[in-house]
């Protein structure tokens, strides 16, 4: 029975499988958590030379830039924002809702919630390491009457922890591989506040392979390829801009990408401005920025992608009429919900002309990356706003894309 055998060679493997599982602390962003991703995904990389692991993808959720009012945004799976086939290309992942139907209960085994040292680090003695050490902070699960512990787990109320414990860890991503594969022999483990792991070689070829896996979903794509097309006159066949379904099969030569006669913007503003920090522009000192790239880059389109606020976003408006935004109806809005819009805009900025960022902002870096798959030259890629009082206005890094 050629449908049973399919069936029985799928689930195979991962019968036998150890899982993975992570989180981040709350309070962080999409991209910033896309970053963990790769961070763990190098863990994945070094479990699975020595045993048969499996990465459980964290659903997203209650993330705090997700604001817009009336959307239900918990328990979402990875596949409404990026295309699972590719990362499995990568390393092999599941959907959280794969992992309570094979695992068969709503268990996690061992949950390590990741820190720091409590004593810090002396300046000038960099060492990696890890232990096993009391927990600093309180702890964010609890027990239930059944001494099992209950915690956020990404809005799945029913998941339990058998054991919570703390590591204290300063290092990347591999350094926990000796734990898992010699401490515990729990079936399933659990990584929270997985952003206190570091990369174990930012920006190497590891890196960038995982970045690549990491194809946007589809209908998203869609969705950004046709605004492109009918609100900026952009098409890849015009722009240069040639995408391979298969991330594994595209290598362009940086340089190659022509993109959308439009200039692209990401101008990050809320808890940005929030803080006054000194590199982040006035809404008058980015607009005058944006005219002025505009006349050397011959563009008269420009694209603009923001979290401003209303009142900033109308403000905008008035100074920069010729602005054009993705600006979803409530139903595209509930359809895509904020991670896809956000993805949308990242992918309309991607495929620009030239592009101009916000400092320090992972959503800019996030495009910068996607530019460098691209194939664009990196000189209308790697840009950023500066602060009007700034005095040394150092430009974001070329990270080269390495194959
Ligand atoms: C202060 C720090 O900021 C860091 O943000 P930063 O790197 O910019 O970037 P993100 O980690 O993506 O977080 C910012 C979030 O704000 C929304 N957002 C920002 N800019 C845009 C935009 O142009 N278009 C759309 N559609 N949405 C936008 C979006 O939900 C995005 O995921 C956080 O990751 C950290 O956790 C922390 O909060």
């Amino acid at each position: 029975d050629l449908k049973c055998g399919t069936e029985s060679s799928l689930s195979f493997p991962f019968a036998l499988s150890r899982y993975l599982l992570y989180d981040v602390n709350p309070p962080e962003g999409f991209n910033l958590r896309r970053d963990v991703y790769i961070r763990v995904a190098l863990l994945l990389k070094t479990l699975v030379k020595r045993e048969a692991w499996v990465l459980v993808l964290p659903p997203w959720g209650r993330l705090y830039h997700w604001q817009s009012p009336d959307i239900h945004q918990v328990q979402i799976p990875w596949s409404e924002f990026f295309d699972l086939p590719s990362l499995n290309k990568n390393i092999p992942v599941i959907e959280y809702e794969q992992f309570l139907a094979e695992s068969g209960g709503p268990f996690i085994e061992q949950v390590y919630v990741l820190q720091g040292y409590a004593e810090g680090w002396k300046e000038g003695t960099w060492e990696e390491k890890i232990d096993e050490r009391p927990c600093i902070d309180q702890l964010m699960y609890s027990k239930d009457k059944h001494e099992y512990y209950r915690g956020w787990f990404w809005g799945y109320e029913e998941t339990r922890g058998l054991n919570v414990s703390c590591l204290s860890v300063q290092g990347s991503a591999s350094i926990i591989a000796p734990v898992l594969l010699k401490n515990t022999s729990a079936r399933s483990v659990m990584l929270d506040r997985a952003e206190n792991l570091l990369h174990d070689h930012y920006g190497g070829r590891d890196y960038w392979n995982t970045r690549r896996s990491m194809v946007f979903a589809k209908h998203l794509r869609v969705v950004g390829d046709d605004f492109r097309n009918k609100y900026l006159d952009s098409t890849d066949e015009a722009d240069k801009t040639h995408y391979n379904e298969d991330w594994t099969q595209m290598k362009v030569q940086l340089g190659t990408a022509l993109g959308g006669s439009y200039l692209g913007v990401h101008l990050r503003r809320k808890d940005f401005i929030w803080g006054h920090r000194e590199d982040v522009p006035t809404l008058h000192g980015a607009v005058k920025k944006i005219h002025s790239l505009m006349e050397i880059y011959k563009l008269k389109k420009v694209f603009v992608a923001t979290d401003a606020i209303e009142e900033e976003s109308e403000e905008l408006k008035k100074l920069l009429p010729e602005m054009v935004r993705f600006e979803p109806t409530w139903e595209e809005l509930e359809l895509y919900k904020d991670g896809g819009v956000a993805i949308i805009d990242q992918w309309i900025c991607a495929h620009a002309r030239y592009f101009i960022g916000t400092s320090v902002s992972t959503f800019s870096f996030r495009i910068h990356e996607e530019r460098e798959i691209l194939g664009f030259d990196p000189k209308t890629t790697y840009n950023r706003f500066c602060g009007e009082k700034e005095k040394n206005c150092e430009q974001p890094t070329h990270w080269k894309i390495v194959y």
